[in-house]
């Protein structure tokens, strides 16, 4: 396994490229940390296959140089990179059994029997595949050939890294779940470096330690489940993570209070000072309540039970706002004003962040 570092990074797919919009991937310094589990999350069209075949070295990037433990393997072509790689749909030798097509990769490399077979067995019983093994793959559901080319995929020991790409775009849904567990076990139990390309969130979220959201050829924030949910870096990683994703509204601020639009003043958890460019708060439903008597008038459209607690779709000054409440809150025709937690509410600037300070 390996360090991935990407110094400098960029990639345009034009000869000459001029301006930022033009590159597909925008300027990245990032260093993967070794045995890490990472997704790569973003919508369609944001850059994450680029950036994944970057790192396999399908695609030179254009400014840049990326490093495996130092060595710069900007150059070097995919076989020479040691890496795995998993994709949308399976691949497979139909002829040979679930055995042999997963102790392909070891015996490619001169592994000694033993080795291979112990191996093949531990991958197979990760994945749920060992009364499989005798079996042609010729015939199996196409769940059973994506589990083995996650097999494949994962059998090798001394890969620097795997990178999957949305490879669970074939399983049925219900057993979606239930490999997303199996790759985080196998992950823990196996440590390998993993990149994880996905435009789901629960995929991401469930599967990696770290995710790394990108946003029109962006890396936007790089941060743990918690920290996406708790602090998104910008308004982006804010409504993409989250059902339903962070309320945004336009806000004046000064010191430590937000004056959105007619609608009132609300507090902030921190102080802010010399602001510039479109400001906005955001808050995640989770963090507002309803209630009969402080806060921001807002008149509720529909409440919708979504099992574990309700969602409240609201409007507030003509602008539609989600709250979260519990299963057993009342709510009245009282309930016609919202209230946002200070320590929750962020500050946003050109889309951007801003870290006030403690008041
Ligand atoms: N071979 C190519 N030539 C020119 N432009 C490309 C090429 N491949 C991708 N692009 C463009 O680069 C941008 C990023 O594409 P990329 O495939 O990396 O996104 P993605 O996040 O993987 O999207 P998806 O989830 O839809 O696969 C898009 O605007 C796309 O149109």
């Amino acid at each position: 396994m390996a360090q991935i570092t990407l110094q400098n990074l960029a990639h345009s797919y034009l000869p000459n490229p001029k301006g930022e919009d033009d590159y597909a991937l925008k300027q990245l310094d990032h260093d993967w940390t070794d045995g890490e589990a990472y997704a790569l999350l973003g919508g369609s069209g944001c850059g994450k296959t680029t950036l994944l075949n970057i790192i396999s070295g399908l695609i030179r990037p254009s400014r840049g140089r990326i490093l495996f433990d130092g060595r710069d393997v900007t150059d070097a072509p995919t076989a020479q990179r040691n890496i795995a790689q998993v994709f949308q749909f399976p691949v497979v030798y139909d002829t040979l059994t679930v055995r042999d097509n997963l102790a392909f990769p070891l015996r490619n490399r001169g592994l000694p029997a033993a080795q291979v077979a112990q191996r093949v067995q531990a991958v197979a019983r990760m994945l749920g595949l060992e009364e499989m093994l005798p079996r042609r793959a010729r015939g199996l559901t196409a769940d059973a050939k994506q589990k083995i080319s996650l097999g494949r995929g994962m059998v090798r020991q001394d890969v620097n890294a795997i990178l999957f790409d949305e490879p669970l775009t074939v399983i049925d849904p219900h057993m979606k779940w239930e490999l997303r567990t199996q790759l985080k076990a196998l992950h823990r139990e196996f440590g390998h470096t993993m990149i994880y390309v996905t435009h789901d969130q629960t995929e991401a979220l469930t599967f990696a330690s770290r995710v790394v959201v990108m946003h029109e050829g962006r890396v936007v924030q790089i941060g743990t489940p918690q920290e996406l949910f708790e602090r998104p870096a910008h308004t982006f990683v804010g409504y993409f993570i989250g059902s339903p994703g962070m309320n945004l509204l336009p806000a004046r601020v000064e010191g430590d209070r937000a004056h959105i639009d007619e609608s009132g003043t609300i507090a902030l958890g921190r102080g802010y000072g010399g602001l510039g460019g479109r400001i906005e708060i955001g808050v995640r439903p989770e963090f507002a309540r309803l209630s009969a008597h402080e806060g921001l008038p807002v008149v509720i459209r529909r409440i919708e039970d979504v099992g574990r607690h309700r969602i409240v779709r609201a409007d507030l000054g003509g602008r539609p706002i989600n709250i979260v409440a519990s299963e057993d809150e009342p709510i009245g025709p009282d309930m016609t004003r919202v209230v946002f937690d200070p320590a929750h509410v962020g500050v946003y600037a050109d889309g951007w962040r801003v870290e006030g300070s403690p008041r």
